[in-house]
């Protein structure tokens, strides 16, 4: 043979006897070495077999697992990993097995799991992601490592803050709402939940990921979702060395291709909403998870900024991360408390309690103790199921043991959160009470013993976004529903990222709206709602008339007619004290100290605006008076731009023509003037219609029907006004003399003061409280109402001396003076932002009126008038008044 042809027979024969050796240290020295090691050290397990590991032995034994019917039983670990529990059971807590070649030290000994996840030696980083995990997650939070974490960490917890997360609730309800939408008319017909959580979950984060474009956010779910499929059926395959390099295999590609397809989907997004920027169509990326990438991708700090493929991966990873963790999560609880109608109840109570019939809210969702405990109980029977992968990234001695580089662990939450020693006997039954007072209790104070949501720094990011999640969908749920499972579901659970239920969740709904709930519902809202309220605020100090069922104290309103009947003194004090009034069923608070009056009024959001009567909402329509939020802000601009300085000034001309109607009145020696405050309401009738047509002609056509709140304020302050000058001849002087200039009135100025002190317009300003809230001393429930009592402020003796109901103007001198600097004394014109928005323009008003009037006339009381204020919408003579020209 000559050298050439042993050359030629060498070389293969050489590199396939490497590649052999290559094999054969790869896939049986290294393998059987670690195995040593590790036995050598009370870690056993199932023996390695070449190349395959335990796969094969894993697949047959859940084969076996789900071909079987396990029954109604929690004890789902045998479940969905049978050869976890079985290989637990034979060779400890802590066991090694081989997926393929690779060695896997399953834990499930807690202070083992502590260790590993608080990672405080930085020695168990993330798994390296198989190849299909690593196109869906490429560099995503949820595997990269070091500084690029960090930062990615950073970004995700300002997403999941506080005040963000706020803004993230309306989003949740709009979407449950959706989906209870389309429940409506199944009363008594069997639903499947864990797919209509699948919807809803999706559509959850859809918004809150992508805001706007949400449809296309849905698309790039579904290819998510089309991978996760793909990667569930790769999990315990074995890959054949060598051999996948060569050929990639049909599951691999069609995952590669879906990977593109969403990079690709992604970037036009971006690039929309970038070109809209550019344009000048919008100002910002968007306040949606997406815009805040997208903000950090275009950062000036070179450090913070994040690459196009980041901005993809993290997409991604929100996604994966919040949607099926969620989904599943609603699906078992929805199913424990179906087969637990005692939890169902209790919850249900809680929800009512807290909420009532209104939507929840993130304080309130806080407040859910019974619910926390049902869903913690849930995540311990049902949570993630896969365990949390590591790897040891350098040779580390953990606990007692040495573990040397490379091997994958795995911390098993299933096996801890069903292990019988730590939980007790009853450790498979469904027992929220356990966690009555709290995990740590629950646990023992060990905090390796209950991690659904993970350990350390790499916990959940989205817990938080998790949890308000559940809770507001399942708020709202027992809130309109009772349910019980069907006869027609199937016990099945299945270890996917989480656990679920192979044959969907089948639950029947029964509406509980009917004849008996209703029956309940109107008891606890007529009379278990208002006792408990009567008795809160009692406790508190605060007193008034018993409630009666139904009516409250609307049969004062009887008395009050009474005392209306008679005639009063002059000076009588027209208002009475604070209390609790009971408008019906609805607690109405009526408050009169300075200091809670004013923190009421300056927080328009904790306070809004009370919901208007029927009548009063046909009287006021839906313009400013009322309207709350983004709607009020952009009608209120409006507003102001109206009322401001030079629109204003363009208004004069048109009162004093209005004015100069007074010439109509009849010569003073004629006869007694008939009614006056008649007059005065055509006269300001006119005002009010040549501004309206100005300021409507220019601006907004719903803006009009808050003019009668002006209207009715204009008119019963002048006609007050000319009461007192009428009465004291003595100021109706002073007034006169000072008519030349009329921003210079001064003494007009206190005149109209002291006036809308004794007679101020505003009836009490009302409000209401959106949330359970403690204000200075006082603990207020959700949904009272609230009554600022002005009038009761400005006659309080205490803050304007004893002689409150005399009509002095000199006490407005200055209005910080006569008040003490205190700015909830006097609010003629509301205060804080909700105050009057036409304030200057009606004081002038009534300036040039009584101007005009008195440039005229000398006026006498006539001896017709019978003082007896009657309260409308402002406070109003109610036999008019009298008066001699
Ligand atoms: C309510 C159900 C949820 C459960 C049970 C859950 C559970 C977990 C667990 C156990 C981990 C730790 C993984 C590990 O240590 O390897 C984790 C991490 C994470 N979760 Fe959740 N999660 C839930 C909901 C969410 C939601 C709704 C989001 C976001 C929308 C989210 C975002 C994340 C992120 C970004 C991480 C990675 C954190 C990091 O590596 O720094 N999770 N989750």
């Amino acid at each position: 043979m000559s050298a050439l042809m042993k050359l030629v027979l060498l070389v293969p024969c050489s590199l396939f006897f490497i590649a052999l050796m290559k094999l054969l240290y790869d896939y049986l020295w290294i393998p059987l070495r670690i195995q040593r090691m590790l036995n050598s050290q009370g870690i056993m397990g199932p023996p390695y077999r070449f190349i395959q590991g335990n796969n094969k032995e894993v697949a047959k034994m859940r084969q076996e697992a789900s071909s079987k019917s396990p029954g109604l039983t929690h004890d789902i670990f045998p479940i969905v990993h049978p050869h976890m529990c079985s290989w637990i059971e034979k060779y400890g807590k802590n066991y090694l097995s081989w997926d393929g070649v690779r060695p896997e030290v399953v834990i499930s000994d807690p202070e083992l799991i502590r260790e590993v996840l608080k990672n405080s030696e930085k020695a168990f980083p993330k798994r390296k992601p198989t190849v299909y995990l690593n196109n869906m997650l490429g560099d995503g939070i949820l595997l990269v490592e070091g500084e690029k974490w960090e930062r990615k960490r950073k970004l995700a917890d300002h997403v999941f803050h506080g005040e963000s997360l706020k803004n993230m609730t309306p989003t949740i309800i709009a979407s449950v709402e959706t989906m209870l939408g389309r429940w409506k008319g199944q009363d008594g017909k069997e639903i499947e939940v864990f797919g209509e959580f699948r919807v809803l979950t999706s559509e959850v984060i859809s918004r809150t990921a992508f805001g706007s474009s949400y449809v296309e956010g849905e698309k790039i779910f579904d290819m998510l979702n089309k991978m996760s499929i793909i990667m569930k059926r790769n999990i315990f395959k074995t890959s054949i060395p060598f051999f996948h390099k060569l050929r990639k295999p049909a599951d691999l590609l069609e995952s590669e291709a879906l990977a593109k397809e969403i990079r690709d989907c992604v970037m036009k997004i971006v690039k929309k909403r970038e070109d809209k920027v550019m344009n000048g169509e919008a100002d910002n990326f968007g306040n949606d998870f997406l815009g805040l990438l997208v903000n950090t991708f275009h950062d000036s700090d070179k450090k913070n900024r994040i690459s196009l493929e980041d901005l993809v991966d993290e997409c991604k990873a929100f996604y994966l991360a919040g949607q099926e963790t969620v989904n599943s999560l609603l699906a078992w609880t929805v199913f424990l408390l179906a087969i637990h109608g005692d939890w169902q109840e209790k919850a249900r109570r809680q929800v009512i309690n807290i909420f009532g019939n209104q939507n929840p809210h993130t304080t309130g969702l806080a407040k859910l103790k019974i619910m926390t405990m049902i869903i913690n109980e849930t995540l311990r029977l049902y949570g993630l199921s896969n365990g949390l992968m590591r790897k040891v990234g350098r040779e580390v001695r953990l606990g007692k043991l040495v573990l040397p580089a490379n091997i994958d662990l795995m911390s098993l939450n299933v096996a801890v959160h069903h292990d019988p020693q730590l939980w007790g006997d009853d450790v498979h039954l469904f027992r929220p009470e356990r966690f009555a007072e709290g995990i740590a209790k629950a646990t023992n104070y060990n905090a390796g013993a209950f991690f659904p949501f993970g350990l350390g720094p790499r916990s959940c990011a989205g817990m938080s976004f998790g949890i308000t999640e559940t809770k507001t969908a399942l708020s709202m749920i027992l809130q309109r529903y009772s349910f019980t499972l069907s006869p027609a579901y199937v016990h099945s659970p299945i270890s996917a990222i989480t656990v679920q239920p192979k044959h969907g969740i089948q639950i029947i709904l029964e509406s509980l709206h009917d004849d008996a709930q209703t029956l309940m519902n109107f008891i606890y809202d007529y009379l278990w709602i208002p006792l408990r309220i009567q008795h809160i605020i009692n406790m508190q100090g605060i007193k008034g008339l018993p409630y009666r069922f139904i009516h409250g104290n609307n049969k004062v309103v009887k008395m009050w007619k009474e005392a209306f009947s008679k005639p009063l003194a002059l000076n009588d004090c027209i208002f009475p004290r604070n209390y609790l009034y009971w408008n019906g069923a609805r607690a109405e608070l009526v408050i009169s100290e300075p200091e809670l009056v004013k923190e009421v009024l300056r927080n328009s959001e904790t306070f809004p605006k009370r919901k208007p009567n029927i009548y009063l909402s046909k009287l006021l329509g839906k313009g400013l008076v009322f309207i709350e939020g983004e709607k009020w802000m952009k009608h209120r601009k409006l507003a102001n731009y109206a009322f401001h300085g030079e629109s204003f000034k363009n208004m004069t001309p048109a009162l004093i023509d209005s004015v100069e109607t007074i010439k109509l009145w009849k010569p003073a020696d004629l006869q007694e003037s008939e009614d006056l405050a008649e007059e005065i309401k055509d006269c300001a009738m006119k005002l009010v219609k040549k501004r309206e047509e100005k300021v409507v002609s220019r601006e907004a056509d719903n803006f009009g029907n808050d003019f009668l709140g002006l209207l009715e304020k204009v008119n019963s302050l002048l006609a007050w006004t000319i009461l007192h000058l009428a009465v004291h001849g003595d100021w109706q002087e002073k007034a006169r003399r000072e008519v030349v200039d009329i921003s210079k009135l001064k003494t007009m100025t206190m005149i109209i003061n002291e006036t809308l002190r004794l007679y101020g317009p505003a009836n009490g300003l009302m409000r209401r409280v959106r949330r359970e809230i403690r204000i200075r001393k006082l603990v207020l429930a959700a949904s009272i109402d609230l009554l600022v009592a002005t009038a009761a402020l400005h006659h309080d003796p205490r803050q304007w001396g004893d002689d409150v109901h005399l009509f002095k103007p000199e006490r407005f001198a200055g209005v910080a003076n006569a008040t003490k600097y205190n700015g909830g004394a006097f609010f003629p014109f509301g205060f804080g932002p909700r105050a009057c928005i036409v304030m200057n323009f009606a004081t002038a008003e009534t300036k040039i009126d009584l101007s005009m009037i008195l440039q005229r006339y000398t006026i006498t009381l006539s001896p017709a008038y019978v003082p007896s204020p009657v309260s409308a919408i402002t406070i109003q003579p109610q036999h008019g008044i009298q008066i001699i020209l």
